[in-house]
């Protein structure tokens, strides 16, 4: 059974109307690495955040479902999102030091997180900060505990988030390009970090990213996201030497003969802006191979075996 099962998930503005995200479903295993990829503005982090139950003011959830460890997170509406959830999914967010509270000391943001959601003692509570925090690569942990955040690196700030979101022991963990920012050192260090956590088998992550060298070396599975609609879905090595939708072999053409770097989705986008009223598929403007179907209806997810193209002309045999 899936750790973290989406169904047709569907995020509308709810001013405009317009479908954010459409469709999307997501399946992740226990034990599992799967890479959410999509240029800027492909909705990614709005995923994110309706499965935490933290979408902005206008943005909600129209229709799909959606549930963590066998519990249902949400059913059609946003209005129906139990927080009681919120021990089994646990966020590292795109930008680590707002995630942080400015005014107040690590030390004390950890212990106050462990004695609420773990209910915990404070001499408890302080031990375990520290061990999260020995935990996450942080040598001198008492240092850290007695920062603000603003007194630490960008790295150190997101060790920090990372054992924060460890903190809860949830069994899904969703980093958001948990290594933008940082430099290459301390990025490996990170992914390092993440992959050795999922050492144990227990959990899964959700690696959100733009940066396919991130996916093709940490990531079992990848979904391809444009427009907020699924592109395709499958094990990064067969995605990587045998890409099946238009739009995943127009991103991957250009890395043939190279590994994939830092930032590459964004190297090969020309026009990024995406139309979310469009009624077909959300790449057609763009697809080489596009006919009016494309145009007038969104194509329905093809199947086989680990993969899945959702694309109306191309299908994987
Ligand atoms: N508060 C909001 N209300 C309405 N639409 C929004 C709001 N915030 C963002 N959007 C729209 O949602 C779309 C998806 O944004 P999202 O932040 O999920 O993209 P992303 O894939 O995470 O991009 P990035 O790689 O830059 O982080 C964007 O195109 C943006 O126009
Ligand atoms: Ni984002």
């Amino acid at each position: 059974m899936s750790l973290l099962a989406v169904d047709d998930l569907d995020l509308r503005i709810a001013r405009s109307g317009q479908t954010l995200l459409r469709d999307v479903t997501v399946s992740i295993e226990r034990g599992s690495i799967v890479g959410l990829v999509g240029e800027s503005g492909s909705g990614k982090s709005m995923f994110s955040l309706a499965l935490m139950g933290l979408l902005p003011d206008g943005v909600e959830v129209s229709a799909g479902t959606a549930e963590v460890a066998g519990r249902p997170i949400f059913r059609g509406a946003s209005r129906s999102y139990d927080t009681a959830v919120r021990d089994r999914i646990a966020l590292v967010s795109q930008n680590p030091r707002a995630a942080l509270n400015p005014t107040m000391r690590i030390g004390k943001q950890m212990v106050r997180v462990l004695r609420q959601r773990r209910r915990m003692g404070k001499v408890q509570a302080r031990d375990e900060a520290r061990e999260l925090l020995r935990k996450v690569g942080i040598s001198d942990p008492l240092r850290v505990e007695r920062a603000y955040p603003h007194q630490l690196s960008g790295g150190m700030c997101q060790r920090v988030v990372i054992a924060m979101a460890l903190s809860v022991q949830a069994p899904v963990l969703i980093a958001d390009e948990p290594t933008t920012g940082l430099d290459v050192t301390i990025q490996a260090q990170i992914l390092l970090l993440l992959k050795e956590l999922m050492a144990d088998g227990d959990r899964a992550v959700l690696m959100v990213t733009h940066d396919l060298a991130v996916v093709s070396s940490m990531c079992d599975q990848v979904i391809i996201l444009y427009g907020g609609q699924v592109m395709e879905v499958g094990p990064t090595q067969d995605i990587f030497h045998d890409p099946v939708h238009p739009y995943t072999r127009f991103l991957l053409e250009s890395l043939e003969d190279h590994v994939p770097s830092a930032d590459d989705i964004g190297d090969r986008v020309t026009e990024s802006s995406v139309d979310f009223s469009l009624a077909g598929c959300r790449f057609a403007k763009r697809c080489p191979f596009s006919t009016d179907l494309c145009h007038r209806e969104p194509p329905l997810a093809r199947r086989s075996g680990t993969r899945t193209v959702n694309c109306h002309h191309r299908g994987v045999s």
